[in-house]
């Protein structure tokens, strides 16, 4: 492994008492977007348990094929996560914002900030502290995708923002404070002064993860925001339209010129699942984001399919793995907050070796 063990990974004992078998299948397991196995010492038995130490958050729903497994009937199978704090672009500021993950596009209406809001509610469910800034100044959605758009953020006797709880992640955003009228006029310096108040001048608790979800595009403000925040890895959100990959590339350009590590891209409506058939159609076209992907060498974290339940869910402010959190749905978008928060750790374990 190309990874040295974090403290958390130290103190898992390896397990001498798996079987040949167990052992087998437990090497060709895949974390989502993980080409290599996790390292064996990861894997502890307790009993009739069988738990799956992580330096990142991950669901345990994303072991249930391999509990499936004969080799592994008659034991329980968990994950248990203890997150560890990454360096960001920003290694002078103190961690206390935790993983900064900042979800953007180069183009509006693609789904952006339903990935962003979906990631968090994913990453907050494994039991990480989690919060979401909405850096979406001119069109803040997080108010109408989480709920709450009449509420208006406390502040603290401090004089700070106190972040919204909802379904469980703490929330800033400019929905919650200013008129959004107002704000739609605000010319670019003012934005930007007031996002960067918002991230600074909010009291988040010891956050694991934040995600941030950026205005859309690559103008002055995203580069602006983009150097002033600590981000420990940017994900870039697109459909597979040429029209939006080609200003997906734009976005990839700009992390890389300014030197932020690029976790990956998320491909959103892929493909339109049939809810009674089965069908499958790719409306939007096929294999554009794996394309973009290969030609710039960043993973394809996740594909996700366009799906109208998806879209009541986030327009009544209970986002579906909150609602329902047993639908089939949840799965990629699970499998996409793993990939993530894995990719994350293998940027920086890769940069450490
Ligand atoms: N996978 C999906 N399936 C169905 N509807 C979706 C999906 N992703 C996003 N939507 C819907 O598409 C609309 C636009 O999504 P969203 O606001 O997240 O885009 P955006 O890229 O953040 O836009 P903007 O850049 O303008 O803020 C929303 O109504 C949302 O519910």
């Amino acid at each position: 492994m190309f990874w040295k063990k974090s403290e958390s990974q130290k103190a898992a004992p390896a397990d001498a008492h798996f079987t040949d078998e167990q052992r087998a299948r437990l090497q060709a397991f895949r974390l989502p977007s993980w080409q290599q196995p996790v390292p064996d010492d990861w894997w502890q038995k307790e009993g009739d348990r069988i738990i799956l130490n992580l330096p990142f958050a991950a669901h345990e729903r994303l072991l249930q094929d391999l509990a499936n497994e004969d080799c592994f009937s008659g034991y329980t199978m968990s994950v248990r996560c203890t997150i560890e704090k990454l360096q960001n672009s920003q290694p002078d500021l103190p961690l206390v914002y935790g993983n900064v993950i900042v979800v953007s596009s180069g183009k509006g209406g693609v789904g952006k900030s339903s990935v962003a809001v979906q990631l968090a509610l994913a990453l907050a469910e494994t039991g990480a502290v989690v919060g979401m800034l909405d850096a979406d100044v001119y069109g803040p959605s997080l108010p109408t995708m989480l709920g709450g758009a009449d509420e208006k953020q406390a502040m603290s006797p401090q004089n700070k923002l106190i972040p919204h709880l909802r379904h469980g992640v703490h929330v800033s955003s400019m929905g919650y404070l200013a008129d959004a009228k107002e704000a739609a006029i605000w010319r670019g310096p003012m934005a930007s002064a007031a996002l960067q108040q918002l991230f600074r001048d909010s009291q988040w608790p010891r956050l694991d993860y934040l995600v941030v979800d950026m205005p859309p595009g690559t103008g002055d403000i995203q580069l602006t925001l983009a150097q002033k925040m600590p981000i420990t890895g940017a994900v870039v959100v697109t459909t597979p339209q040429n029209v939006a990959l080609a200003d997906a590339e734009k976005g990839i350009a700009m992390f890389r010129k300014m030197g932020i590590p690029l976790t990956g891209l998320v491909e959103n409506m892929s493909y339109y699942h049939c809810p009674k058939c089965g069908f499958e159609e790719a409306i939007f076209g096929r294999d554009g984001g794996q394309r973009v992907a290969q030609s710039y060498d960043v993973p394809l974290l996740a594909r996700l399919p366009l799906a109208s339940a998806v879209r009541k869910a986030l327009d009544d402010g209970v986002p579906l793995v909150v609602s329902e959190p047993k639908h089939e749905l949840n799965q990629p978008i699970r499998a996409m907050a793993a990939a993530i928060a894995g990719q994350l750790y293998l940027q920086e374990k890769a940069k450490c070796a």
